[in-house]
């Protein structure tokens, strides 16, 4: 059993070799005399899969790393006869704290409280659905659009987009990308929506670079609109706008979903749909996998407010650490990929034992995901 895998996957190879030889390869090319041989390819989105790689190979399993699956041609897998599974909300917490760190840098450099603003989330799946869990335990508002959800009948106060544009201070999109069909995402947010953005508002995109048409972005920012914007996927990639990454006040590699926990759930979870496919049931659990983080426990010492849970929050992660070398080396052919290839480690806030003297702020904690415990100290 030959098995090939994206280098960029934490673990493939420990785990797959379990059940075959392993060749680690890169995405973006695929070397594709190395389908020659192949019984199963593990890919992650920067891989296009369809006809055009597969016809006349032998592989009959193709996993992805990844929740979004717009790189995978799904209809064509399935009438040829191939095996395919995804790795649905495998990354969705490191990208909800991805926002929540863009979120805390924005009100601190502008002096707001995130109480005080409303925040719209368009797409309510596993990013969207824990992205409000956390907000509303921070006692902020949130407006729902996820027209799908709200024509199954799923519980939940769905809203049509244009009242989330009207009312949402933060507009934040989670959607996968359909180029067309009733639920088309690709420039869902087009130049009339953008203009109708409430004045300050903060625009957000760490779902697909073309749901927000990036040429009409750049022209409205142009334009002088008041606006601030956080940006992970960009409209193309690798090859981004430079002109629209030096206007955005955040923008980095589409590395949203990149915490270890993330991309090695990714990894595990299409290791257990392949093995299930060829018979050899596994099921692995991640913490066996996973190291000590580099800060695993803390003391807090009093209540918790906005800019305690900042400096809490950036000590496991702080986006501006992705900010900045993306601002170097952007326009420089391959370096986009490199940045993501080379990612420096970072974990989810669950990787933090925090242990609070204040009940509060123990109870507050635990609903945002941290480790957290209650006990007097003092
Ligand atoms: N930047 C990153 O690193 C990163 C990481 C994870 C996911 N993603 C992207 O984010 C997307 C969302 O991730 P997820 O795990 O929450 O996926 P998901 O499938 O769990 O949720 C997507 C939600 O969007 C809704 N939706 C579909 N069409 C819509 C429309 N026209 N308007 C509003 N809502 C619509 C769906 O009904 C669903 O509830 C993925 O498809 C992927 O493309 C990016
Ligand atoms: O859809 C996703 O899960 C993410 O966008 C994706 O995982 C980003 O990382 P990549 O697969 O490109 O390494």
């Amino acid at each position: 059993m030959k098995i090939l895998v994206d280098e960029n996957m934490p673990y493939a190879r420990e785990l797959f070799s379990r059940l075959g030889e392993v060749r680690a390869v890169t995405g973006r090319p695929l070397p594709e005399e190395a389908l020659d041989d192949a019984d199963a390819l593990m890919v992650r989105s920067v891989t296009k899969v369809n006809a055009a790689l597969l016809a006349g190979k032998p592989v009959k399993f193709v996993g992805t790393a990844t929740a979004g699956t717009d790189h995978v041609d799904e209809e064509w897998l399935a009438q040829a006869g191939i095996g395919f599974s995804a790795a649905p909300g495998c990354n969705a917490i490191a990208v909800v704290e991805y926002v929540f760190s863009a979120l805390l840098m924005l009100a601190e450099r502008d002096g707001f409280a995130l109480t005080d603003r409303t925040v719209g989330i368009v797409g309510v799946g596993n990013v969207g659905g824990r992205l409000q869990k956390r907000l509303e335990a921070l006692g902020i508002k949130t407006l729902l659009c996820d027209p799908p959800r709200a024509d199954k009948g799923d519980d939940g106060d769905f809203l049509p987009l244009e009242t989330l544009v009207e009312q949402a201070d933060v507009l934040t999109f989670h959607t996968p990308l359909f180029k067309d069909g009733p639920y088309k995402t690709l420039h869902l947010a087009d130049e009339a929506l953008i203009s109708r953005l409430k004045p300050g508002a903060i625009l957000i995109n760490a779902c697909r670079g073309a749901v927000v048409d990036n040429s009409a972005l750049l022209a409205r920012l142009n334009a002088g609109q008041r606006l601030s914007t956080v940006l992970d996927v960009w409209e193309p990639e690798p090859d981004l706008n430079t002109e629209l990454l030096t206007q955005v006040d955040i923008g980095t590699a589409h590395i949203a979903g990149y915490t270890l926990e993330g991309k090695a759930r990714g990894t595990t979870q299409v290791f257990e749909a392949y093995s299930e496919f060829i018979g050899q049931r596994h099921q692995i659990s991640l913490d066996t996998l996973l190291p000590a983080p580099e800060f695993g426990r803390i003391t807090l010492h009093g209540p918790l407010d906005q800019a305690t849970l900042k400096r809490l929050v950036h000590l496991v992660y702080d986006v501006r650490r992705d900010d900045a070398p993306l601002r170097q080396v952007a326009g420089k052919a391959g370096e986009f990929d490199k940045l993501r290839k080379n990612y420096q480690e970072r974990r989810e806030w669950s990787s933090l034992y925090v242990q609070c003297d204040d009940a509060r702020a123990a109870e507050t904690l635990t609903k945002l995901g941290f480790n957290a415990v209650h006990h007097a100290t003092r």
